[in-house]
Order: C-alpha cells, then sequence, then structure tokens
C-alpha cells in the first residue's frame, strides 16, 4: 500500500503559483526525499500533505485519509517536523519531552531520545536557550517520538554540525530500518543519497525528475576523464562527446561501459598507459545543478 498519494496538486499564495501539477506516491516503508531549489515548492507540498493548507486543486491521501479533514485521525500515526520550530521557549528540554509523553498517544523514553540526539548535557536548559542545532535536534526528538507509522520532515538537519547530521541520519535510518514510512526534504544532496529510496527534485512547483537515486543518476551522461600518453594515436570511436584538451580527454557519454571498454582496448592494442583514469555517474549534484539552470535558462 501506498503511505502518500498525491495526484494533480496545485496550491497558489495570492497569485504565486507555489506547487503546480505535483504528482507522487510514497509506498509504506520507503523513504522520500524531496530535493529542489529554494522556492520550489517543497514546504508548500509537506505541508498540504501535514493536513496544514488545504490545495487549491488535486487530491492527497495519507495513509488512506484525507490529511485535511481526518488530522486527528491521521495524528497518531504521524510525526511532523516543520521548517520552522514550534517549541515553547520557557520549558526545559527534559520538559519539553515529559509534556509530550503526555500529550501523546505514542510512548517514548526521553532519556534514550536525549542520549541519541546528544542533548542529555542539555537536559534542564530552557528551548529559548538552546543553541541552533539543539533546538532543531529537540524538534526532530519530537518528530520521531514513539516511532510513528509515518515521519514528515522538512529540513531536518539545517544548521547541524556534521556530527549531529550523523545522529540525525542514523536515527531517520533506524526509523526506517523498522517501517516508519520517511517524507523529506533537504538541500544536503548527500542526505538524499544517505536515506532516500527514491528522490523527486522540483523546480519553480513542478516536479522535473523523479525516481530511485540509480534511475536518476543514469538518465544523465556519465563521463570518462584520463590523460593521454605523449603522440597518442588516433582515438578510437566512441559514442559519447570528446573533449580533448591537449593530452587531458574527458568524454561525456550515455553509454559508458561500451565506450570505456572501446578506450581500453585502443590502449590496450597500442601499449599505452592512461593516467588518472577515471569513469564515473552523473552526481546527484550535477543533475540538480543542469535542471536547476536549465529550467531558469528556459524561464
Ligand atoms: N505564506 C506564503 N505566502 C505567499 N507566498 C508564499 C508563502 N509561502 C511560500 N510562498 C511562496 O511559494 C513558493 C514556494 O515556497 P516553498 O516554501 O513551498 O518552497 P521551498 O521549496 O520549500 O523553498 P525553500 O527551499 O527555500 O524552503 C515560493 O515562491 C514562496 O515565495
Amino acid at each position: 500500500m501506498n503511505a502518500i498519494e498525491v495526484t494533480g496538486l496545485t496550491h497558489v499564495y495570492g497569485d504565486v503559483v507555489a506547487v503546480d501539477d505535483v504528482g507522487f506516491t510514497v509506498a509504506e516503508g520507503e523513504v522520500f526525499a524531496l530535493l529542489g531549489t529554494n522556492g520550489a515548492g517543497k514546504t508548500t507540498t509537506l505541508e498540504v500533505v501535514e493536513g496544514f493548507l488545504r490545495p487549491a486543486e488535486g487530491t492527497v491521501r495519507v495513509l488512506g485519509r484525507d490529511p485535511r479533514t481526518e488530522r486527528a485521525a491521521l495524528a497518531p500515526s504521524m510525526g511532523v517536523l516543520p521548517q520552522e520550530s514550534g517549541l515553547i521557549g520557557e520549558l526545559t528540554v527534559a520538559e519539553t519531552l515529559s509534556l509530550w509523553q503526555r500529550l501523546s498517544s505514542r510512548k517514548d523514553s526521553p532519556a534514550e531520545l536525549m542520549d541519541r540526539l546528544a542533548l542529555a548535557h542539555r537536559a534542564d536548559v530552557q528551548a529559548e536557550r538552546l543553541s541552533g542545532g539543539e533546538r532543531r535536534r529537540l524538534d526532530v526528538a519530537l518528530a520521531v517520538w514513539g516511532r510513528p507509522r509515518l515521519v514528515v520532515l522538512d529540513e531536518m538537519t539545517a544548521g547541524l554540525d556534521p556530527e549531529s547530521r550523523q545522529r540525525v541520519w542514523a536515527l531517520v535510518e533506524d526509523l526506517a530500518a523498522t517501517g516508519t514510512t520517511v517524507l523529506m526534504t533537504t538541500h544536503y544532496l548527500e542526505e538524499a543519497e544517505a536515506l532516500a529510496d527514491r528522490v523527486a527534485i522540483m523546480h519553480a512547483g513542478r516536479v522535473r525528475v523523479a525516481g530511485t537515486l540509480s534511475a536518476v543518476l543514469s538518465s544523465r551522461p556519465a563521463r570518462i576523464t584520463a590523460t593521454l600518453p605523449p603522440g597518442f594515436p588516433a582515438l578510437p570511436a566512441v559514442s559519447g562527446t570528446v573533449d580533448l584538451d591537449g593530452r587531458a580527454l574527458a568524454v561525456e557519454t550515455e553509454a559508458l561501459q561500451d565506450d570505456l571498454h572501446a578506450l581500453l582496448v585502443w590502449a590496450d592494442r597500442h601499449g599505452l598507459r592512461l593516467d588518472g583514469l577515471n569513469a564515473t555517474q552523473a552526481s546527484l549534484e550535477e543533475v540538480f545543478l543542469e535542471l536547476a539552470s536549465a529550467r531558469m535558462g528556459a524561464a
């Protein structure tokens, strides 16, 4: 079953079309990352999924329910991390978690969560006195409280140092391993690479590319680079685009295996060494930047 089904979603603020005919599904137990440029419509999409916004058009089902009209019924199954912190400034970390213990129908261990998110030494500090990263970690603790069936995480590691980011990743990996569905946004592409089963890249309100990470990456040309030896003979025929700058060879290709094979056979036949030979798939960052710049240019 799909945990989330979004079809034809459009949302407008005044005359700004923030989300324009967006559709995607997230299977139960899947980690799905929405990526995109600033203002692409990610938070708006999440807020519709969370039931906070009524879309202008389209349908959204979350765990089989309408998140706007059935929010109360969904609450026990869904944890939400908004982009902006919603903590009560006067409450300490420990008080915040024990309040959650009383309010939530899900049970969890404040001590364990504080430990996992490196907040134990800050247990008696008021939320308003925490650092930005500590507040974010406390927000994350509330979102994952009691291992909900579904968590929606908007920029969960924004402003976190690398060690804290690793802790949050470990928490999300652990949730996913026990079957929680995760819908997340992030500006850190390595975060999507580390955690997500599938990604969708949004730009200007639309989903431009979606799929598994390997499908998204293989939709873009791969690259072979090498330094050719002095006086190298004529290059072999390859299907990709060859860029030769002196002895520096770069080939952009949709057929990485075939073109690499052709180059290696050619080098072998002529007894050549290809210094610094490197063959790589496009990175998520390349896909992202290419989409953003192409679409902006076209806009
Ligand atoms: N409350 C609002 N009123 C008017 N316009 C809004 C409002 N919230 C968002 N927008 C506009 O809607 C568009 C999408 O914004 P949204 O916050 O969904 O994007 P985002 O992808 O989450 O961006 P970011 O990565 O910067 O957080 C932007 O053009 C934004 O300026």
